[in-house]
């Protein structure tokens, strides 16, 4: 006899924690159902005994209320990142300073894409004239994106860019402690509920309501949500129902790429650089070759110095194939190319390859490509029958980051309340 619950969850990543704890207020019988040994997915917290390292998720700003909420709760507070109004990101080889020129050029790119779907990459490529300025986007792109915006849908970047409700950065903040206290505090509270190395490979509608077979089991239950990257779940098998109603919209996503390294520096060497004969102090790098490569102070305000490296899309998936020994000599020649030998003495580094991991999808997160629907997190987010998807990517708001996770598990377990009995 299979136990039957009111809701099974699958995934225990910020999205299914969270619409965990929304069930566990309201007394509902509740099984979340994970695939790695872990529960955070792209949450990852590497501690030692005198430091840790963020190897997934790190920064929030003060208006994503919801995690802002969640680190304290947690028992931790919120830390400003060490940059200031004065900081600026620099293009390698120009050393001009980028960020201001983006944000106007995006400005404008914006309008167009809303306007018609093209690829993303011909949508500046056919308007910008000075190809430094097209491999400084492409470059930007791939990172912030982590997939070449030559497979990306420009109408799905705008909507889920415009679904980013805050007018801050999202780097000015972290949690005083690693997140993985987060993820502890949010899997206390579903406890014993959680079955871990359970990779869920068929969700099927019954009369009776949902049959969910794991690698090793089946459960049973009234109402399902399936809080995974949209990739993740696509390969998934459903009944046929739930196939054509969902698969289109699942097929409509790419997974991303991203490979994040931090050095530890006994001395922050890049608060004093030269950029445009001022003396500026640096928040990123934009590199232009080879592409998609961003670094950011990752510092928090008077603790120790930190430089942190995110490698997306091609390039990530060409490093992931090296050793770690290669990999970390190319980042630092790279450090080494815009503030000279000094980057080479760091105390410490961690890196984390996130490239084709099968369950959280290679990146910061999956994307709409060309040719799948542009509006496919408007059909995912949902609920057919009893059955529900959750996650960053399909967020009414903050797509893409942890706060948007957390308001998508939470959205998702309201909706699913009012489906098994409107409680
Ligand atoms: C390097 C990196 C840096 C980032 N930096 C930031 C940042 O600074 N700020 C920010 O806000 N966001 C950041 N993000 C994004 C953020 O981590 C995600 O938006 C958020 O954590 C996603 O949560 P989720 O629950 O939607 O998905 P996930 O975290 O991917 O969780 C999904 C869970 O489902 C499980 N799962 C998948 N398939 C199955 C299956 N078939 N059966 C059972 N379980 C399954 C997975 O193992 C995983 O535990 C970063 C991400 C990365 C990789």
């Amino acid at each position: 006899m299979h136990e039957h619950y009111d809701v099974i969850i699958i995934g225990a990543g910020l999205a299914g924690l969270s619409a965990a704890k929304v069930l566990n207020e309201k007394g509902v019988n509740f099984k979340i159902i994970e695939a790695a040994s872990r529960a955070g997915g792209k949450v990852l917290s590497s501690e030692r005994m005198d430091r840790y390292f963020e190897l997934g998720a790190q920064f929030v700003n003060e208006d994503m209320t919801e995690m802002t909420g969640l680190i304290k709760a947690a028992g931790m507070e919120i830390k400003r990142t060490d940059i200031t109004e004065n900081s600026v990101e620099i293009d390698e080889i120009t050393k001009k300073a980028v960020d201001r020129f983006l944000n106007d050029i995006q400005k404008e790119l914006n309008a167009e894409m809303k306007a018609k779907d093209e690829r993303l990459s011909n949508l500046y490529e056919k308007r910008i004239k000075d190809n430094h300025l097209i491999k400084i986007i492409r470059s930007y792109h791939s990172e912030l994106l982590n997939i070449n915006p030559k497979y990306l849908s420009s109408k799905a970047v705008v909507d889920s860019s415009e679904r980013y409700l805050s007018k801050k950065s999202d780097l000015t903040h972290q949690a005083s402690g690693p997140l993985s206290n987060l993820i502890l505090y949010l899997e206390g509270i579903s406890q014993d509920r959680i079955v871990y190395n359970e990779p869920v490979k068929e969700v099927f509608e019954t009369d009776k309501g949902y049959s969910v077979r794991s690698v090793k089991n089946e459960y049973k239950a009234n109402a399902v949500i399936v809080a995974i990257p949209p990739t993740a779940a696509s390969r998934i098998v459903y009944s046929p129902n739930l196939k054509s109603h969902f698969q289109e919209a699942l097929n409509s996503y790419t997974d991303g790429a991203i490979i994040k390294i931090t050095w530890v520096y006994e001395k922050a060497f890049w608060h004093r650089y030269l950029v445009e004969e001022k003396v500026k102090r640096l928040k990123g790098v934009i590199y232009t070759n080879p592409e998609g490569i961003a670094v950011v102070d990752s510092s928090k305000a008077e603790e120790e110095s930190r430089l942190t490296m995110f490698i997306g899309a091609d390039i990530a998936k060409m490093l992931a194939k090296r050793d770690k020994a290669q990999r970390l000599e190319f980042a630092l020649r790279l450090l080494i190319d815009v503030f000279g030998e000094k980057a080479r003495n760091y105390v410490d580094a961690e890196e984390r390859i996130w490239v084709e991991d099968p369950y959280c999808g290679g990146g910061y997160s999956a994307k709409i490509h060309y040719g799948g629907l542009y509006n496919a997190a408007d059909l995912l987010r949902e609920a057919y029958h009893k059955l529900i998807f959750s996650s960053s990517e399909i967020a009414h708001s903050f797509p893409h980051f942890m706060e948007g996770a957390v308001r998508s598990g939470k959205y998702a377990a309201n909706c699913i309340l009012e489906a098994i009995d409107g409680r």
